[in-house]
């Protein structure tokens, strides 16, 4: 998969087509009553407006030169019964309309949310996450007006159309005629402007990802920037990337603005050709009141067509960000279950790996041939230089990855074979990166077992030794944090993840650096608490502080991909290689 920065276009892999529309008529399909409803209320609408010209006409041409009063007091009166009706169709129409649009919008929403649920740790490597959220949110958002007016105004300005060409076929098919000479000169008008405005909405979305993904990583980032007071540089290429933006925008509502100035100077030119030719070539057979009417009924057919017009400019917006929603919709999860996949069963810890190989990236193999057995309550540590395969491998056992080659059995079953969530459910995961959720530090640390109780939430910190700080607070455990847990120290973050994978209470625990920011007096109190807790589940502990894992029943140790040393710390340190150098090199840096 390629990688994408936030400076980068991403290119579409599939461009637009009629599977796309396919796909929003799907979504609008089980509001198929109230959007018909609208639809019905809107031809009404347009036909109570095609009415008013009508009456008028009977006004000028047979009551007020008649001095028909009565005539008159009652066309007034339909006069403006039609517009009460009109204005009470408008009010119910975007009522319905904009509750169906908003519907949608969350039908859509979620079933994007589920896909992100199931993409795996490499969609999320390879891309800005301001890109995925601005198609989340933004693209979403830009079909608001799309779902809410744009199809049902589209069914009633086509019916007014078509409705108005028979009043004016039926008022005189000579000046009917002379008012469609304007469509052939629009359509030479509109056809290469399409292409063009396309090409511009699409370049605007893709400019509109960019400027999400840079401030959404300039925010992530923001004490990185503060701290080397790179505040400026970071100014900069916001700037660059808003100028950006702003220029595509610029690009885009040019051509959309050409669209309005030309349906409205070939409506003025027919509406001309209408006066000239009734004026100088059909002169004996017009009425003022017929010609009123008529010119009326040209502006009403040219309404529609500039309301088309519009509905065009927001369909080419919104399909330029559809066709990224559904490429994010329609992206398949690379890692998923097996055709066929069977539950694992409840296992008892049995971790074996036959000659595993991995790439992240096609071209650079980063666990090159490692094979190992972790037996059922065996501690096994990983130890090794920075960037030597350690994280990848615990990666590896929850499948976070697929392999590339070799094979990684839990109790005897290949876990390419079994459901992930079968196997996912059986492990205790405590990453590096101490991930807190807003919510209080109890949602947090039961987050690792949405069934726990509070007298459960609450004896798992106190194994970690995480209780007594989460007293200190005020409010304990009810304590508020943010995503960023910014009220917690990276010490308590971690103890917080820590208490976190123990509720799990899994068979298979994992540890990636999990004491690395604990102070020793709290780890050594943890030691004694994890020694009785760890009894009985397989543990996989990664530490670069090697007095941590010390009396781990197995230590691996690991260089560029491969493993080179494997057995007990005395064997290890008898051994006298890579393990012993290390160990003995933190040994004396802490002597020193
Ligand atoms: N998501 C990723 N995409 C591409 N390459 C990656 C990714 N994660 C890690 N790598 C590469 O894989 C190699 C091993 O990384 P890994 O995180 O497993 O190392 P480690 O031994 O755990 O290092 P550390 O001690 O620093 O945590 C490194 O060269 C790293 O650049």
């Amino acid at each position: 998969m390629a990688r994408n920065t936030f400076d980068q276009d991403e290119t579409l892999e599939q461009g637009f087509s009629m599977y796309h529309v396919k796909r929003l008529y799907d979504y609008m399909r089980p509001y198929n009553k109230p959007i018909f409803f609208c639809m019905f209320l809107m031809v009404i609408s347009s036909i109570l407006g095609l009415l008013g010209p009508y009456i008028i006409k009977v006004a000028l041409d047979d009551y007020i030169p008649n001095k028909n009063i009565a005539g008159l007091t009652g066309a007034t009166v339909l006069f403006i019964l039609s517009l009460i009706g009109i204005s009470w169709i408008m009010q119910n129409r975007i009522k319905t309309m904009g509750r169906v649009g908003q519907d949608i919008l969350i039908d859509m929403r979620h079933d994007l949310f589920v896909n992100l649920q199931r993409l795996p740790f490499t969609y999320y490597d390879t891309r800005p996450h301001g890109k995925i959220l601005v198609r989340v949110v933004n693209y979403i958002n830009s079909l608001s007006d799309l779902l809410s007016n744009g199809f049902v105004n589209l069914v009633a300005d086509i019916f007014s159309i078509i409705l108005t060409m028979v009043f004016m076929f039926v008022l005189d098919a000579r000046l009917a005629w002379v008012s469609l000479i304007g469509v052939p000169i629009l359509m030479a008008f509109m056809y290469p402007l399409k292409a063009l405005q396309r090409k511009a909405h699409q370049k605007l979305s893709t400019k509109q990802s960019n400027m999400n993904a840079y401030v959404s990583e300039s925010i992530n980032g923001m004490r990185v920037t503060q701290a080397f007071a790179h505040e400026e540089e970071s100014m900069r290429v916001n700037e660059h990337v808003c100028e950006e933006y702003s220029n595509a925008w610029l690009g885009a509502v040019k051509l959309n603005f050409l669209v309005w100035p030309i349906m409205d100077n070939v409506a003025t030119l027919t509406v001309a050709l209408v006066y000239g030719s009734a004026v100088f070539i059909f002169v004996d057979n017009i009425t003022v009141g017929l010609l009123v009417a008529f010119v009326a009924y040209v502006w009403r057919f040219w309404g529609p067509i500039t309301n088309l017009g519009n509905f065009y400019n927001t369909i080419i917006n919104a399909m330029a960000n559809l066709e990224r929603i559904f490429e994010l919709m329609d992206e398949e999860p690379t890692v998923q279950d097996a055709p066929g996949a069977t539950e694992l069963p409840q296992i008892n810890g049995l971790v074996e790996f036959e000659d595993v190989k991995f790439a992240y990236e096609d071209d650079e193999m980063i666990l090159k041939g490692v094979s190992f057995t972790a037996k059922p309550g065996e501690r096994v540590a990983i130890v090794g230089p920075t960037g030597s395969g350690k994280t990848t491998i615990i990666n590896l056992i929850s499948r976070f990855y697929n392999i590339n080659d070799g094979r990684i059995l839990i109790d005897g079953h290949d876990i390419s074979q079994v459901t992930l969530k079968s196997l996912r459910g059986q492990m205790g995961i405590m990453m590096q990166d101490s991930f807190i959720f807003s919510g209080t530090i109890m949602d947090n640390i039961r987050y690792g077992n949405l069934d726990a109780t509070d007298e459960e939430v609450i004896a798992a910190a106190k194994v970690v030794k995480a209780h007594d700080f989460i007293m200190s607070f005020e409010q304990g455990y009810e304590t508020v944090v943010n995503e960023r847990g910014d009220r917690l120290s990276v010490g308590q973050r971690q103890l917080i993840s820590f208490a976190r994978a123990l509720l799990a209470n899994p068979k298979i625990l994992i540890l990636d650096e999990a004491t690395s920011s604990i102070d020793s007096q709290t780890e050594v109190l943890l030691q004694q608490g994890l020694d009785e807790l760890l009894k009985g589940r397989t543990s996989f502990v990664i530490a670069h502080r090697l007095s941590t894992i010390k009396n781990s029943d197995k230590i691996i140790y690991i260089q560029d991909g491969k493993i080179l040393e494997m057995g007990t710390h005395d064997e290890l340190i008898a051994e006298g290689g890579g393990y012993c150098h290390l160990y003995t090199t933190q040994y004396e840096l802490l002597k020193a």
